[in-house]
């Protein structure tokens, strides 16, 4: 007779404690209904500002959300929130409110959307965080995928332009990516888009956002960065990848990636234009015979700037 208690797996399922609860949580505000459903901020000591334009730290681009509608911080172990003189003024509980303690899972209600707040000690902060990491990354390469570069794209837009700060973007292909899930398989393919990642990771400095936005597509958005920096930045990359071999089953295997770099200029002022113009140089590198590094503006000299 095979009885329950026989199988190791029943057994190791009874003495499973669960899932563990995670220690390091932090309190958060999570849209739970409305525009920005399932985007969610991290709360603490620094106040985070919640509104329609860009540069706040939750945006929410509806038009009943105000550019600047409230702000929330912890101090001293409670969270306070401040409406911030919105049309719609912000309400608690349905309450409208000029400031408000918040609680554990009360409801803030910003334009048409609504927010929830998670305290530290509720283990949903950890749910949020999970569901948010899965709806703004790649789970292959763990990058931030295209739908939310893209808003991380249109927030530094709008902060370079408001600061006078220069703004730069690669897009990074690889180079007949086709032939290597041809000859080796999809599984292989994949192991080189995760390598590349990898070293796309390392490359990024720290104010810069790595992205995977399609298949074998890649970008850098690069904060504070001229074109003939990002130009050098591309140029780097590019060597990096092609001088230390990838592995595909066990062998070394060479594998190169062309890039498109295109900055922020007067007449390329927003993300659908910067994405194209880098879009246009990548192509004109393939076009170029791959493996080389193009921008829309052919002549930017790129001599004397330290790698
Ligand atoms: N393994 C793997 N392959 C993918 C993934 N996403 C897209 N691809 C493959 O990427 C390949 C892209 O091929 P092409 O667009 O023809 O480009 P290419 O062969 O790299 O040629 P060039 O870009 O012109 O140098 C296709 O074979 C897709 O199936 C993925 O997530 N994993």
């Amino acid at each position: 007779m095979s009885g329950e208690e026989d199988n190791p797996i029943t057994q190791r399922t009874m003495a499973s404690g669960g899932p563990q609860l995670d220690g390091d949580r932090r309190a958060c505000l999570v849209v739970i209904h409305g525009e920005g459903l399932g985007r969610r901020v991290d709360v603490g000591e620094t106040t985070v500002r919640v509104g329609r334009s860009r540069d706040n730290d939750l945006v929410i681009a509806h038009p009943s959300v105000s550019r600047r509608h409230c702000e929330i911080r912890i101090e001293a172990g409670v969270c306070h929130l401040r409406d911030l003189g919105a049309t719609n003024r912000t309400r608690v509980n349905d309450v409208p409110v000029e400031g408000a303690e918040l609680r554990d899972g009360d409801h803030v209600t910003v334009g048409e959307s609504l927010l929830k707040f998670i305290g530290r000690e509720n283990p949903e902060s950890s749910y949020h965080a999970e569901v948010y990491q899965l709806v703004t990354h790649d789970p292959l390469t763990e990058l931030p995928n295209r739908r939310h570069f893209t808003e991380r794209v249109d927030a530094a837009i709008a902060a370079a332009v408001e600061q006078g700060e220069p703004l730069s973007l690669c897009i990074v292909d690889v180079d007949l990516f086709k032939p290597i899930n041809d000859g080796y398989g999809h599984v292989a393919g994949d192991g080189v888009l995760q390598e590349l990642a990898a070293r796309l990771r390392q490359h990024a400095g720290d104010q810069e956002l790595p992205a995977r936005i399609g298949g074998e597509e890649f970008a850098l958005l690069m904060p504070g960065c001229t074109l003939p920096e990002a130009l050098v930045r591309g140029e780097a990359l590019r060597r990096e990848v092609e001088a230390l071999p990838f592995r595909i089953e066990q062998k070394p295997h060479r594998i190169t990636v062309s890039v498109g770099v295109a900055d922020l200029r007067l007449g390329r002022s927003d993300r659908s234009s910067l994405m194209r113009a880098a879009d246009a140089a990548l192509y004109a590198a393939k076009s170029s015979g791959r493996n080389c590094v193009r921008s829309p503006e052919p002549d930017t000299p790129t001599e004397n700037i330290d790698d």
